[in-house]
């Protein structure tokens, strides 16, 4: 389980997060929705460990991480599909899924047969270049590169952002089936209000830095969660 403490987080002088508290638990997806520059990729930096908290504390499998490197959360199986997606575009396909192997023991260190599995079309593109992809493919890869590590806990950054729509259903399933494999937490940061809340089993709303607005999905009232991220 995942517990995010009361974080702030600090650019300079400038606050991106003021108290932010939530948690997430194995089989579940949390999604963090909230308008453009709230601080949603600011708490994906702070859960992984991309930037330093200025205060509070973030607890995974009951031990106190904040102060860990983001190579040690990755270890301790922390996964992080940025905004962007971040695929190195002059390597190949197979040799991007390679990239998490650094953090696997040698006789891990293969791509589940899982990964093409729930991303057929990887298979077939393993030696094309990953800037020769399509926007929709790139995330594809994005997301399994993070599986390369068997994550327990996927975060991930907006990864409908710029993604055609039939693509964006196939994201869909997948995050549900991990979800309901039930042995890994699930953090979606989302603008994409139907997308969120079609996955989500707890919602937490973010504005100028605070979570303003959380819950269980069954319990929220949706209309209010939309016009508090509407723009
Ligand atoms: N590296 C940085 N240096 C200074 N300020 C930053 C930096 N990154 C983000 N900020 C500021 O921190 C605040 C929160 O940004 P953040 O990227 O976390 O928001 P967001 O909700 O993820 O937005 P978006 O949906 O546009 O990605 C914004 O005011 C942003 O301008």
């Amino acid at each position: 389980m995942l517990r995010v403490e009361d974080v702030h987080l600090h650019y300079g002088a400038a606050i991106a997060l003021r108290g932010v508290s939530l948690e997430a638990c194995a089989g579940k997806v949390t999604c963090v929705l909230g308008r453009n520059g709230v601080g949603k990729t600011s708490l994906m930096r702070a859960i992984t460990g991309m930037h330093a908290v200025s205060s509070g504390k973030i607890m995974w499998e009951g031990e106190d991480i904040t102060n860990l490197s983001a190579y040690d959360r990755a270890r301790r199986g922390i996964a992080t599909v940025p905004q962007g997606r971040d695929i190195f575009p002059l390597l190949s396909v197979r040799e991007n899924l390679e990239t998490g192997f650094g953090l696997l023991k040698r006789r891990d260190r293969k791509i589940p047969d899982e990964v093409f599995e729930l991303f057929p079309v990887l298979e077939k593109m393993l030696d094309r270049r990953g800037g020769d992809l399509s926007g929709g493919q790139q995330q594809q890869l994005a997301i399994a590169r993070a599986l390369i590590i068997r994550p327990r806990l996927l975060v991930l950054d907006e990864p409908t952002e710029g993604i055609q729509p039939n693509i964006i259903k196939d994201i869909g399933s997948i995050i549900s089936m991990l979800r309901d494999r039930g042995d890994m937490a699930i953090v979606l940061v989302e603008q994409y209000f139907d997308f969120a809340f079609n996955l989500a089993d707890t919602v937490e709303v973010m504005d100028r830095g605070k979570i303003i607005l959380s819950g269980q999905v069954e319990e929220l009232d949706a209309e209010e969660v939309r016009a508090n991220i509407a723009i």
